[in-house]
């Protein structure tokens, strides 16, 4: 064990592996592939180290790996890990103003904050979505009927992908959007090279110029591209606007409307800037689409592993529904079984493994170890969520576990974060349930479910593939049968 971080005179750091010079730990983390997360849960139970340091390339780094410790991080000391590091590619995606995500802690984040609680995100604006959802889950279930061939797979994770896009498309813009696959093609980059995995973001002071500044050339390529995708969305926000109060329509309003609305509001404590506003539209795409698409698809990957769970939660749908032609969002709140399903997914595929890092904005104790100012803090929910600790059989896929106990991920049980906790935890829960619970409830009370012929459902590969999130490394393919035919639907 060391006692690491040049320059750290006689502070108490957490324990940590052996170093190397100049790369510190990144060998280690390396030589295990790119699932850094999982890497980081064996070193630390190896050392036994709820609280472990680490350096990658020239970034001190400490994870915190068990509930207490994730407790300590996002609530005890929740301020003085309130921010969030800005590596050279993060400086540049934010050049012309940052949006929520990135933020640092301050009176532009807690603007930013407020309005996504009380306005964008909050229960009666996603309530106000509603008809967007119900219409989008028809197109997903209408799709996936009229791509099915007798006996034939249909890629799941490609039509999951295309409801969560075009309904938060639409939440946003109130409309299609003309460059949808561009613009989340770009998206997709964006939130890859601001992972902070790049070799430029971890040697930020290398003298050896060419991947710092292929790195900064990647991120400004990609920041130039994605805000002139979002300057076209908002040409075609406004045109459509402008159409609507033409023809004497009334329409609620959307995302843009909210976010211009606000801009022009007298007493704003820090006036929000275009820039400010695209990186907020930028963000709600970036935090929102990938994640609930990907959670999607890790439940219809576990539910093809465990068909009797399949079928318990088909036939609470079918006493639900009773016969209904079409799931709507009343029938949710009796879906019980359904929920507990999404909890369990959650916590075995976690899309954000290490939540969105932090930084300590204080030299402070914690666990009685210093954790030095500058350091980027990473909490392993991965870890957390499967440890033997705090969970029966982890590695089972159980939805009943959730059954008589009040454990959820609201950010007050910390052996339970998905969305993180504290200040800087995911505004965006009721948004991501209300479509996950619909899109998933349509797909299975429309079709039942397969592996194409020759496949079995012990064989189905899950392995993972870390970009920003955790996706699957492969698209699911599955068979449907019609069980509802969505014909019957209006
Ligand atoms: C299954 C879906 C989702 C998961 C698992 C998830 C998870 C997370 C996590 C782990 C964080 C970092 C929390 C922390 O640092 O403690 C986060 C932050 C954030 N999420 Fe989500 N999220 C999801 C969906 C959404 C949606 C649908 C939206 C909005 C449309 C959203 C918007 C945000 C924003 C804006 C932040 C940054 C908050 C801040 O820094 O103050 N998320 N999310």
């Amino acid at each position: 064990r060391n006692r690491n971080g040049s320059g750290s005179g006689q502070l108490r750091l957490p324990p940590g592996p052996w170093q190397l010079p100049v790369i510190g730990n990144l060998h280690q983390l390396m030589v295990h592939g790119p699932l850094v997360y999982r890497t980081m849960a064996s070193m630390a139970r190896r050392l036994d180290a709820p609280l472990m340091s680490l350096r990658l390339g020239e970034v001190p780094v400490v994870v915190a790996s068990s509930a207490d410790a994730a407790r300590e991080i996002t609530k005890t000391h929740d301020v003085r890990f309130a921010t969030r590091p800005w590596s050279a590619t993060i400086r540049v995606l934010m050049r012309d103003g940052a949006g929520l995500v990135f933020a640092p802690y301050g009176a532009l984040w807690r603007q930013l904050r407020k309005m996504a609680i009380l306005e964008l995100l909050s229960a009666r604006r996603v309530q106000s979505f509603r008809h967007v959802r119900e219409d989008e889950a028809r197109r997903l279930v209408a799709a996936v009927a009229a791509e099915r061939r007798p006996g034939e797979a249909v890629n799941v994770s490609e039509r999951i992908a295309v409801f969560v896009a075009d309904s938060s498309v639409r939440m946003t813009m109130g409309d299609r959007f003309k460059k949808r696959d561009e613009f989340l093609e770009s998206l997709a980059e964006g939130i890859r090279i601001s992972s902070g995995f790049n070799l430029g973001d971890l040697f930020p002071s290398s003298r050896l110029a060419s991947f710092v500044s292929g790195t900064t050339r990647q991120a400004e390529a990609n920041h130039r591209r994605s805000f002139e995708l979002i300057d076209c969305a908002l040409r075609q926000h406004e045109e459509r606007r402008a159409a609507a109060a033409g023809a004497g329509a009334v329409d609620d309003e959307d995302l843009i409307d909210v976010l211009l609305r606000i801009q022009k509001e007298v007493g704003l404590e820090v006036p929000l800037t275009m820039g400010n506003i695209k990186a907020v539209i930028l963000d709600l795409f970036g935090a929102g689409s990938e994640t609930s698409a990907n959670t999607l698809q890790w439940v219809m990957s576990e539910l093809i592993m465990n068909p009797s769970v399949m079928l318990k939660a088909q036939a609470e749908l079918h006493d639900t529904l009773q016969g209904k032609p079409i799931v709507t969002e009343d029938d949710l709140a009796g879906l019980k079984y359904l929920k507990l399903i999404i909890k369990e997914t959650l916590r075995l595929h976690p899309v954000v493994p290490l939540l969105v890092p932090r930084e300590c904005q204080e030299t402070c104790k914690v666990m009685g170890f210093d954790i030095p100012v500058g350091t980027t803090v990473l909490v392993n929910v991965w870890a957390i969520s499967r440890d033997p600790k705090y969970w029966e059989d982890p590695k089972m896929f159980r939805p009943e576990r959730f059954e008589n106990i009040h454990i959820n991920f609201k950010g007050t049980d910390f052996e339970f974060i998905p969305f993180g906790a504290g200040r800087r935890m995911c505004p965006g829960i009721t948004f991501a349930e209300a479509s996950m619970e619909l899109a998933l409830a349509s797909l299975l009370y429309h079709f039942d479910w397969e592996l194409p012929s020759g496949f079995y459902s012990t064989k189905l590969n899950m392995v993972e593939k870390m970009g920003g999130t955790v996706r699957r490394k492969n698209d699911l393919y599955l068979v449907p049968t019609v069980r509802m035919p969505p014909s019957a639907a209006p």
